[in-house]
Parts: C-alpha cells; structure tokens; sequence
C-alpha cells in the first residue's frame, strides 16, 4: 500500500510557472481524479511525481520517497502518460517484453497483462497497425507490468470504445478495492465522475478544489461543479 503525497510543488520553465503550488494526497484503496483546464499543470504534476522532469520547490512523492529513489520502481507504480511513445515497428508484445527486462519484471508476465488488456490475440502485429485504443491497451499493459502499488493514469480512456470504457472502468476500480492507488488525469467528466472517490481540481497551477467527490458536489453534476469553479481561471495560459 503507497501513497501519493505532493506537497507545495511548484516547477518552473524559465520565469514561468507550470505549477505554482500544488497540494494534494492520494491514497491506498482511492481513485483520485485530477482535473484541469488545459495548460492547468495536470501533466507537469505527473512528470515531476514520476521523476521525468525536477521540481523546482516542493515535493512529489511515494509514502515519502521521490521517484528516483524507490528501490523497485516498477513495483511500485505503473504508469500510462501518452500512448504515442510507442515503436510504430515493434510488435506489442515485443513493447512489453522490453519494458519488462528494464523494470526487472519477469517475461511471463507480458502474456499476463496482454489477457488482461484484451491485447493478446494481437500482441505480435506492429504498433504502426494498431488503432489509437489498441495503443492505449499496451499503454495500461505496459503500466500494469510491475503489478504496481500505484497507477498514474493520464487520460486513459483515449481511443477506447464504449466496452473499453467500461473495462478500464472496471480495472481500475477493482485495482483500488485491492488496496491500490489509483491518480486518475482525465477531461473526460462523466468518466471522472463514475470512477472517482477524490477529486483534485487544478487552476492555473493551483489547487483551486480538494475533497471526496461526493462532499465537493453535493448533489450537484460534476459538469456544473467543475464550470462554475474553473470560470475565473478559465482560458489557456
Ligand atoms: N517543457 C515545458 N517548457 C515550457 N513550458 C511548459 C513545459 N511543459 C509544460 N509547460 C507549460 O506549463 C503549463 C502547464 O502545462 P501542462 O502540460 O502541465 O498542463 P495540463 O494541465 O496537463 O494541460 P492539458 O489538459 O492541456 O494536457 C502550460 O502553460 C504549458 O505550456
């Protein structure tokens, strides 16, 4: 069981602040969806949680421990950012198999997540063959490798079919009911708010929203909540 702590993070790109101060807990058995308006700093977030870019004051971490310094990554978070990284030349089961070998994963687990993601009837075609949810599904394959304590989730529903939505539905509530944690970056509100216990509304690089899901809401839609609270910082930094 792992939590996600970010605590007064702010990164900086020249003067300017993609996270200004962000704030937020995410923890064992919740899926906690981040939501934003575009250029809010839901990605940069991501990045600096898993040790892609360096934060510039604050913290992101796993029960206390930056990315860098986890002794088993791989065990301890899987994660799907963009499903464009993969080798168009490659087949998806060759994909795995690499990210298996460099997060010391053992080999038979990529047949493992290949059933899991419905992939293995076509697991040895290319990428460059695969339409945009294929790509996805190797995507939650590959963040699954580790059987990881934690999922970071960047728009995960993209390209997915409405049985698809529903799978990765179904996985992602069951991965947290086993005890995992699950930070969900989504625009997609209806699939927020079915999925959802936490929500983390990000603005302008601040957290402008934080609470179970229900409380924040209060029987309003998730459609209005989210508007009326992003108006004032509305529009692309
Ligand atoms: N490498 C970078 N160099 C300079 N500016 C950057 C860099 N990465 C992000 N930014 C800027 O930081 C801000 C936050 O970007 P970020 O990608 O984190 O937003 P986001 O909330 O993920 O948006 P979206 O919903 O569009 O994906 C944006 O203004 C973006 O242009």
């Amino acid at each position: 069981m792992t939590t996600i702590h970010v605590s007064g993070l702010r990164k900086a790109y020249g003067g300017f602040d993609a996270v200004h101060d962000v704030t937020f807990t995410a923890a064992p058995g919740r899926v906690v969806g981040l939501l934003g308006p575009n250029g809010a700093g839901k990605s940069t977030t991501l990045h600096v949680l898993l040790g892609l870019a360096a934060a510039t004051a604050g913290s992101a971490t796993f029960d206390g421990r930056a990315f860098a310094d986890l002794a088993h990554p791989a065990r301890t978070v899987g994660a799907l950012l963009d499903a464009g990284g993969l080798h168009p030349g490659r087949t998806g089961r060759d994909h795995l198999r690499v990210l298996a070998a460099a997060g010391r994963v053992p080999a038979r687990r990529v047949d493992e997540v290949l059933a899991l993601v419905g992939m293995t009837p076509a697991a040895d075609r290319r990428v460059r063959t695969y339409s945009l949810g294929m790509r996805q599904r190797i995507g939650i394959a590959a963040a699954l490798l580790g059987d990881p304590e934690v999922l970071v989730l960047d728009e995960p529903a993209n390209g997915l079919d409405p049985a698809g939505m529903r799978w990765l539905r179904d996985l992602v509530r069951a991965f947290a009911d086993d005890g995992g944690t699950v930070l969900l970056a989504s625009h997609v509100l209806s699939e927020v708010r079915q999925v959802a216990d936490d929500l983390v509304v990000v603005g302008q690089g601040r957290v402008v929203a934080d609470g179970p899901l229900d409380d924040l809401l209060r029987g309003e839609s998730l459609e209005d909540f989210y508007l009326d609270l992003t108006a004032t910082t509305e529009g692309v930094r």
